[in-house]
């Protein structure tokens, strides 16, 4: 911590600090002053639990290049910064605030993986005026650590010389051209949804996103409403809390797409951002393809998806007919292989979060995708960012940090439903269970609706592993890479699981 320096900034709005806490170091309380924070790049959490009615910004500096300013409601980028990630979450009574790194695909293509050891951060929260635009003025990482203070004398004259008269003759010249671009833009929306073009907020939305789903073919906004005939709802696939997911057919092409468009709110803008963060590197046979992104409207940003005929596990086991015995097997392994995936080959690993029937895509032949990372944590730290449920574990009722196995814990859940025609009243339910395991009865709850018609050593399998993610006590349960061992070795299901 690199004391009380307030040289980072020109600001002439009142500066509120508060406690803040890196891992479990906590600060001393500051207020009326910014502080730079040097912290290992690996570790860059910064958690507040201060109540936060109050815009916030924060600035941030990378190893090279000008400063990245950031705010709860914009990110403003340069080709040279890196891009950050901001969400403010409850946790308990308290709202919490995590800052964490997000390394665009073509920023790491720039740097190769030497990332800095360290990352000087300048952290300041403004209260705002009557502003409406601060001025931030940042060092350069190349006078961290010396002497900073400047006489205020100088600081007046830079600021008249170096800021006003510049500004000046940008906005003469930006007078001049103004009524040319007016006709232009006139033009360009007369095909193109409404869109803040002078909006920074939009522009620096714009360029975050770019950053992310660099690579994904990007879909223009008048594609998708032709290919979904104007988002029609007679081409709605289904409506989640977020987003609601429409089948596009191309025309040209004739090939059909599930297209994924967001919600007005301010919780399915930070969810469509979080499912770009997560899904953008993910590559699995079992997780559902991104196939492209439009970012035209930033009120409604669309993911575009591989189109999956027989829709979730949910609709297929509780609204048409019957999903086979040997399809639901299937779909047990397939998700455990795509968990496996997340919590074991990527790097950092991702926690889904929101593991269930709903999130788990049928392709023609019953194969599974896992899809919806509108809540997946995609690198440290694991914040579970919803409510939680009676359906999940009981460390997330404690502590809003989790780990892999709370997406265990839930795939367990999904398998019970797999298995049993009810599952309702999820903990009295797994008791019950346990009683009919002891009495050797397991089998009497089977879904009836497959009319016997399964097989015997699977369904005891599955019911088994079910229960072991089910554990209360984290440390028993299984991770998913034993998860797939189990279901899938052909050892005897007694000596697998127990
Ligand atoms: N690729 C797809 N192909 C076919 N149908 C899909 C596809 N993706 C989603 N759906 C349908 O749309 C529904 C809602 O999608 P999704 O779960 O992704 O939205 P959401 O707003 O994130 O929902 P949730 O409430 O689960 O978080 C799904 O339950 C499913 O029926």
């Amino acid at each position: 911590l690199h004391g009380n320096d307030s040289s980072a900034l020109i600001c002439n709005l009142s500066l509120l600090i508060s406690a803040f806490c890196v891992e479990n170091v906590t600060l001393p309380s500051f207020t009326n002053k910014s502080f730079t924070l040097l912290v290992p790049f690996q570790e860059m959490i910064i958690k507040s639990s201060v109540s936060f009615s109050k815009e916030l910004f924060f600035s941030v500096q990378g190893s090279n290049g000008p400063a990245l300013f950031l705010s709860s409601q914009e990110l403003l980028l340069d080709e040279n910064v890196l891009p950050l990630g901001l969400k403010m979450f409850k946790n308990g009574s308290n709202r919490c605030l995590t800052v964490w790194l997000i390394l665009p695909r073509n920023w790491i293509k720039k740097v190769g993986n030497q990332f800095p050891p360290f990352l000087c951060l300048n952290f300041a929260t403004f209260e705002v005026g009557n502003t409406t635009n601060p001025v931030i003025k940042c060092r350069s990482l190349k006078s961290f650590g010396s002497d900073t203070s400047q006489p205020e004398k100088y600081e007046k004259e830079f600021i008249v010389l170096g800021v006003y008269t510049p500004v000046l003759a940008i906005i003469s010249i930006i007078s001049a051209v103004f009524s040319y671009l007016k006709k232009l833009f006139q033009k360009w929306k007369e095909n193109h949804p409404e869109i803040p073009l002078s909006d920074t907020t939009a522009w620096t939305r714009h360029s975050f996103y770019s950053y992310l789903l660099d690579g994904f073919h990007k879909f223009t906004y008048r594609e998708l409403s032709l290919a979904t005939k104007d988002f029609h709802y007679s081409e709605t696939l289904g409506t989640g809390r977020y987003a609601s997911v429409y089948r596009a057919i191309f025309p040209g092409s004739n090939a059909t797409y599930a297209v994924k468009r967001f919600d007005q709110s301010p919780t399915s803008k930070f969810s469509f951002e979080i499912e770009a963060t997560a899904i953008h590197r993910l590559q699995h046979d079992k997780i559902l393809e991104l196939r492209g992104w439009c970012d035209e409207n930033l009120n409604e940003p669309i993911l575009v998806y591989d189109y999956m005929p027989n829709k979730s596990l949910a609709d297929a086991l509780w609204n048409r007919e019957q999903l086979l015995w040997p399809h639901r097997y299937k779909i047990a392994v397939g998700v455990a292989e795509a968990l496996v995936y997340i919590h074991e080959e990527c790097s950092p690993k991702v926690i889904h979060g929101d593991v269930r029937d709903g999130n788990v895509m049928l392709d023609a032949d019953f194969n599974p995708k896992l899809g919806d990372f509108g809540l997946a944590m995609s690198g440290p730290p694991y914040i579970l960012w919803r409510e939680t449920t009676e359906l999940d574990p009981p460390e997330c009722q404690l502590n809003a940090f989790v780990t892999e196995k709370l997406d265990v814990y839930l795939y367990g859940s999904m398998v019970l439903r797999l298995c049993c025609e009810r599952t309702q009243g999820l903990t009295i339910f797994i008791m019950f269970l346990r009683n009919l395991k002891l009495e050797g009865e397991l089998l009497r709850v089977v879904d009836r609706r497959l009319g016997g018609n399964y097989n015997e050593e699977e369904m005891l399998r599955l019911l088994n592993v079910g229960l072991l993610c089910l554990e209360e006590d984290i440390q028993k349960r299984p991770s998913m890479k034993q998860v797939l061992q189990i279901l899938t070795s052909e050892g005897d299901t007694e000596e697998l699981v127990l």
